[in-house]
């Protein structure tokens, strides 16, 4: 990586509990992230995606291991200098999209100004422009309960943007709309880390994501590896027939001593109901 990264960590680690409750929820990562690139987190439930991502917004305290945004390092900072540097350096966009009800679109949109330099009126202009590429300006005067979901998610990330930080991180954004909503708000990210230099760090469950990512990185028990570098391991979710990657899988069970991997929960499910219809033992 030739510049310097906006975004890096070394031999990042968080545990909690201790004794026989020790859970290493993040075991000694590396990574770097350049500016302007997307980067997704995948891996199964419990691997330490939120751990992760809460650690690199300065949202959590590492137990071991260094951050650094933009090359300063950051894991000695004292609580009020990483609320500013929150404020004005990472934008956040979450599975719900936690807006104030009581306000409206725009003035959502314009809260996290509050804490910038400038304040709220510097920011309306850059909030009118980020309405607009939403898709939002006629809704800017309404309040959030009126808008379908995938419109609160396009209000979060405007608020996400209003500063314009150099680092989005994003925790299952697409994870409370439908497939054709999801897929919308994952191109408004690719495009805005293209056009903005933002660099989008996205947790998802989401597999279509993949194609639209510059990388993939795969979490597993706390430690992280780039996925695009594994070989996939197709076999034949036994109920409905489908290929799925063995390697990736979320949705798995044993039965007699054998690993079989399904689509989706619900052929997981239609497997338990029966597993003796879809195994054959000869
Ligand atoms: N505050 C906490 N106290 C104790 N254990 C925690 C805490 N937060 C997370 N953990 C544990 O750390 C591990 C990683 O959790 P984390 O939420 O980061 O996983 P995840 O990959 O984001 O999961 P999911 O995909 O289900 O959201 C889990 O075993 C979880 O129970």
């Amino acid at each position: 990586m030739a510049e310097q990264p906006i975004l890096s960590v070394r031999q990042l680690s968080k545990r909690f509990g201790s004794g026989k409750a020790l859970v290493r929820a993040v075991d000694r990562v590396d990574l770097d992230i350049a500016s302007g690139e997307l980067v997704l987190i995948m891996g199964p439930s419990g691997s330490g995606k939120t751990t992760l991502l809460s650690m690199l917004g300065a949202l959590l305290r590492p137990t071991e291991g260094k951050v650094a945004v933009a090359g300063r390092e950051i894991t000695d900072f004292a609580q009020a200098q990483l609320a500013r540097l929150r404020a004005q350096q990472i934008g956040f966009v979450f599975q719900a999209f936690n807006l104030m009800e009581a306000l409206s679109v725009e003035e959502n949109v314009l809260l996290p100004a509050q804490l910038a330099p400038g304040g709220v009126k510097a920011a309306r202009p850059r909030a009118a422009e980020l309405l607009s590429r939403l898709g939002l300006t006629a809704r800017a005067g309404a309040l959030p309960h009126t808008l379908s979901g995938g419109e609160q998610q396009r209000v979060a990330i405007a608020r996400a943007l209003i500063n314009r930080p150099p680092i989005l991180l994003a925790d299952e954004p697409t994870g409370n709309l439908d497939s054709h909503r999801g897929q919308e708000v994952m191109m408004i990210l690719h495009d805005i880390a293209r056009d903005e230099g933002c660099a989008v760090v996205m947790v998802t469950h989401d597999p279509r994501v993949e194609e639209i990512a510059d990388r993939v990185l795969w979490l597993e028990d706390g430690a992280l590896r780039d996925r695009r570098s594994d070989r996939h391991d197709w076999v034949q979710d036994p109920v409905c027939g489908m290929r799925v990657d063995a390697w990736t899988a979320m949705v798995k069970t044993l039965y007699q001593g054998q690993q079989h991997v399904f689509c989706s929960e619900r052929c997981l499910q239609r497997f338990n109901e029966a597993p003796e219809r879809y195994v054959h033992n000869d």
